[in-house]
């Protein structure tokens, strides 16, 4: 039989992030458009500071990553940057606007260091720029790392030395730094002794001066202004009259331009050169983290599933499948047929047809018009559930354990639900359905959600919180189980939230249960 890992919860999750969760509220919406701000001393957009977020993501991402040691496997993209945010080398705002961003997506199975990387992968490629592929998997550190970003002031050979343990060469160092320096810029608020006061007008009170003259595209620009001295000349790194804090010159000439003029031939080889370093950047974890395979959005894929049983034993599965017109690919069809696959792994003559919903695409798909396909499929509970088939793509999902959302509820509902709201007392009352020949008496809730963290903007999943569900009843093949569980949380803890259901004795799991999902208005 199929059974879904925790790999691909975690790919499901990401997929929904990246892929399908592109409308108002999205993690895509931080960045639409690519010169947007959002500041996250107030939550709200503000375009008069000279900031953009979009860069920010990609400047976050590498002061994260640069001090790893590949040759230790300690550090990389693992989210220690939180702990970090006051030491000199990584002064701005950038660092805290991003986790603070990132927080309202951290789930059990999106970690900070995944969201970091997806903030990346987005800023490029929602930007101008090349795809960068994508996996989940990462782990967030639960401490500070090592000192070790390059600043402005610091010597050549320390910036390379720095590079180099993080497994990047001295051309991989020029080049990353290129493909990182074609948005955003300097501020004078962050670094007056590179930008002067004049560099501040109504509509840049941060006083930024760009790289390039595309400030919020991920392009080539900033390569060719470098060379040949036109535009942004690659900016303020590179022009400040205060030699110390040349760091972009001292690192582009420190091969006589090689690398620079290897960039400039053309915006596909700038692109792909860009892809690849972009990705090891992204992809340079601790020893001990495995990450998925890339995330493919040229796939059909099921999201949003929920699977209920009612009092007579019947199954009812609902969801949507995602379909997305990426460059190439046939346009969305009118209907997708959806398959049940039994617990025996057979495919079953149970087909319904998902229809396209027309009104789903945002228009804000990274990969192109994003549709969702709406469906709900009644199943016989003997023969049950062990995965959906779509053409030929197979999905395995289980009934042996899973969370009933019929029978479960969260209060207070979500008319008096506002993501900043503050702490206030929530019940959970969840039942789950267990398909068992050795019923046990009880079975385990996990209940894990965000808590802050001393010090650090991004919060860390809990997961210390259990409970016991106790036998309820019986219907059809499966026993039922409940119990209303409380917690003092507030609202954004609660978006964040998930609960697993194990049956210690066996090893039957539920995993990864949105508490969020089922939240209905009353
Ligand atoms: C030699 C090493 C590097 C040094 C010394 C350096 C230094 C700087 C400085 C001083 C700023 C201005 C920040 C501000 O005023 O807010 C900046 C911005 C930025 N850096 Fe770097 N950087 C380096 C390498 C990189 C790399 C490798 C990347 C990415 C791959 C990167 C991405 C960015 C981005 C996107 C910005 C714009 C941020 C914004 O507009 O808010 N940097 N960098």
């Amino acid at each position: 039989q199929l059974l879904p890992d925790s790999q691909a919860l975690i790919m499901n999750e990401l997929e929904h992030l990246y892929f399908d969760d592109t409308g108002p509220g999205g993690f895509k919406s931080g960045i639409v458009p690519c010169t947007n701000y959002v500041d996250s001393k107030t939550g709200l957009n503000n375009n008069t500071l000279g900031r953009e977020t979009a860069a920010q993501w990609i400047r976050t991402a590498f002061h994260d990553f640069v001090t790893a040691d590949v040759a230790a496997g300690t550090g990389g993209l693992d989210a220690s940057i939180g702990f970090e945010t006051l030491r000199p080398e990584n002064v701005g705002v950038a660092f805290n606007d991003s986790l603070f961003f990132f927080s309202f997506f951290i789930t059990d199975k999106s970690s900070m260091a995944d969201l970091i990387a997806m903030g990346v992968a987005m800023a490029i490629g929602a930007c101008g720029g090349p795809q960068i592929p994508y996996r989940g998997g990462r782990i967030d550190a639960t401490e500070a790392g090592p000192f070790g970003v390059c600043q402005p002031e610091t010597d050549l050979k320390t910036t390379l030395s720095s590079f180099s343990g993080a497994g990047f060469n001295q051309a991989d160092a020029i080049a990353l730094t290129a493909c990182g320096h074609t948005m955003g810029g300097v501020h004078y608020s962050t670094f007056p002794q590179i930008v002067g006061p004049e560099a501040v007008s109504p509509d840049n009170l941060g006083g930024r001066i760009p790289f390039d003259d595309t400030v919020a595209v991920n392009d080539i620009n900033v390569v060719r202004q470098y060379l040949s001295g036109t535009g942004n000349r690659g900016g303020a790194l590179v022009t400040t009259t205060n030699k110390t804090v040349q760091s972009d010159l001292r690192l582009y000439a420190s091969d006589n331009n090689k690398t620079m003029e290897k960039l400039s031939q053309s915006p596909e080889q700038f692109n792909s050169i860009c892809t690849n370093l972009i990705a090891r950047m992204i992809d340079t974890i601790p020893n001990g983290v495995t990450l998925t395979p890339v995330l493919d959005p040229r796939n059909v894929k099921h999201a949003d599933i929920l699977l209920n049983v009612d009092w007579s034993g019947k199954l009812t599965l609902s969801g949507f499948l995602r379909y997305i017109e990426t460059a190439g690919s046939a346009s969305d069809p009118k209907s997708l047929d959806v398959t049940v696959i039994n617990r025996d792994g057979v495919l079953t003559a149970n087909t319904v047809k998902a229809l396209g919903n027309l009104s789903t695409d945002t228009g804000n798909g990274v990969f192109g018009p994003t549709f969702r396909y709406p469906f709900t499929v009644d199943i016989p509970g003997e023969t049950g559930l062990g995965g959906l088939a779509v053409g030929s793509e197979r999905f395995p999902l289980q009934d042996t354990l899973f969370v009933v959302p019929l029978l479960s509820s969260v209060t207070p509902g979500l008319a008096s639900y506002n993501i900043l709201d503050p702490d206030k007392l929530w019940t959970f009352n969840v039942t789950a359905a267990y398909r068992t020949f050795s019923t046990p008496s009880s079975l385990t809730a996990i209940v894990k959600y965000p808590v802050p963290q001393p010090g650090n903007m991004s919060p860390r999943i809990d997961s210390s919180n259990t409970a016991q569900l106790a036998l309820i009843g019986k219907t059809g093949p499966f026993s039922l189980y409940s119990a209303a569980l409380q917690y003092t949380l507030n609202s954004k803890q609660v978006f964040g939230s998930s609960i697993d259901i194990v049956d210690e004795g066996s090893g039957a799991k539920a995993e990864f249960f949105k508490l969020f999902s089922i939240m209905e208005f009353f």
